[in-house]
């Protein structure tokens, strides 16, 4: 089975910067650890876990940046796995925000329920097994766009997601299409889109709860299709920058595309995001309903310390449902007959379309280049 490549998210330097001072710094033994041991599983492996449950690494669900996701079974329950070489140690952040968002009772993220690392070979995280991501699903509609019901619902959903995180203290500071997904109809959560993948993720409060400041440049964040104008000046991110990405990926999804989708250059994005907002304004909002435009304008004047006025927001979006009748009962696009039918093997069975990997691997490209 082929797997379609997610498209990767640019390492925070910072981490690379860490796994380089560890293998440098650390004496010759470390280093042979390193280089013999640090690995991905393979697919069908098998590891036990603290817990005493024999873990098998059934299909792959996903290839990220970093690792893969596999499908397992835990107490009769499939469950996703994430995995990634040890040294990458980008997990260990995502299982921080999820044990968080588990403590707070948040609605929109995974559970989470085990974690650790094989033989220091690789680490791993069990989560809930989610449907297929909105950039797949989106790419799997005749038209590659969603109706503006769905859009508008997705919005909601995943501010509301953006939301959740911001409130216990944290940016993604990766906000994108393949970063959120519906929860699976096995297990009644069809209704509520997740957003995982925090390997980016990062504080934006001390310990007092206080904002911290701008630390001025810092470099790259995140996937360039979806950056904010101040990850492409390499600024400092704060709560704005994951809503600028987040209005790239709803004008993605309702229009079909972006009007950058064929640049790879990260500067001439970055040209293009700048155009979308001059002279090609009119063009660019010419698909959407208004309220796009005054939702953009509101981002836009967001300083970095600013909390985005979420609310405002969703009554903009509401009132694009109100304008065009959108039903209140949630109805997916990518939704079939509402009766008897299975998404789990859905889930995992989708992934050969090679007309979706052909358009992934030729648009969804990073700076990683
Ligand atoms: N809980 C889950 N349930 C089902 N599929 C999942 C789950 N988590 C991840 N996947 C699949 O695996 C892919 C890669 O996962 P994820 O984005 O977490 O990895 P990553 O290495 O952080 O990738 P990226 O390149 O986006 O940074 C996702 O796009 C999705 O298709």
């Amino acid at each position: 089975m082929s797997v379609i490549p997610n498209s990767p998210t640019l390492v925070a330097e910072e981490n690379i910067e860490k796994i380089r001072a560890v293998v440098e710094i650390a004496p010759r033994v470390h280093r042979v650890i390193l280089e013999k041991k640090d690995r991905l599983p393979l697919q069908g492996e098998m590891f036990e876990n603290d817990k005493g449950h024999q873990i098998v690494l059934k299909q792959k669900l996903g290839d990220g940046a970093m690792g893969h996701v596999f499908l397992t079974e835990v107490d009769g329950r499939s469950v996703a796995v994430k995995t990634e070489k040890h040294s990458t140690a980008m997990l260990p952040m995502e299982i921080k925000v999820l044990l968080i968002t588990m403590r707070e009772n948040c609605k929109h993220f995974c559970r989470i329920y085990d974690y650790g690392n094989v033989r220091r070979e690789y680490n791993y995280m069990i989560i809930s097994l989610l449907g297929r991501d909105l950039y797949r699903l989106r790419s799997e509609m005749p038209t590659r766009s969603f109706s503006i019901n769905t859009t508008t619902k997705i919005a909601l959903e995943t501010l509301e997601a953006i939301e959740e995180l911001h409130s216990i203290g944290y940016l993604s500071r990766d906000v994108k299409p393949s970063n959120f997904a519906p929860g699976l109809r096995d297990f009644k959560e069809h209704k509520t889109i997740f957003m995982f993948d925090f390997g980016l993720a990062k504080k934006y409060v001390d310990r007092e709860n206080r904002k911290l400041k701008s630390r001025g440049e810092v470099g790259w964040r995140g996937t360039v299709r979806y950056g904010s104008l101040n990850a492409h000046k390499r600024l400092d991110l704060g709560r704005r920058d994951d809503l600028e990405c987040w209005f790239y990926m709803l004008v993605e999804m309702h229009v079909g595309e972006v009007p950058w989708r064929f640049l790879t250059d990260r500067a001439a994005v970055g040209k293009a995001k700048i155009h979308a907002r001059e002279e090609g304004r009119a063009n660019f909002f010419f698909k959407l309903p208004k309220q796009f435009d005054t939702i953009l304008q509101m981002i836009d004047s967001y300083a970095f310390e600013t909390r985005p006025e979420y609310r405002q927001i969703k009554k903009l979006i509401n009132e694009i449902r109100a304008e065009n009748n959108c039903p209140n009962h949630i109805h997916w696009d990518w939704q079939t007959d509402e009766s008897q039918y299975s998404e789990l093997t859905e889930a995992v069975s989708v992934m050969s379309d090679m007309a979706i990997l052909a358009e992934q691997g030729a648009t969804n490209v990073t700076d990683r280049g």
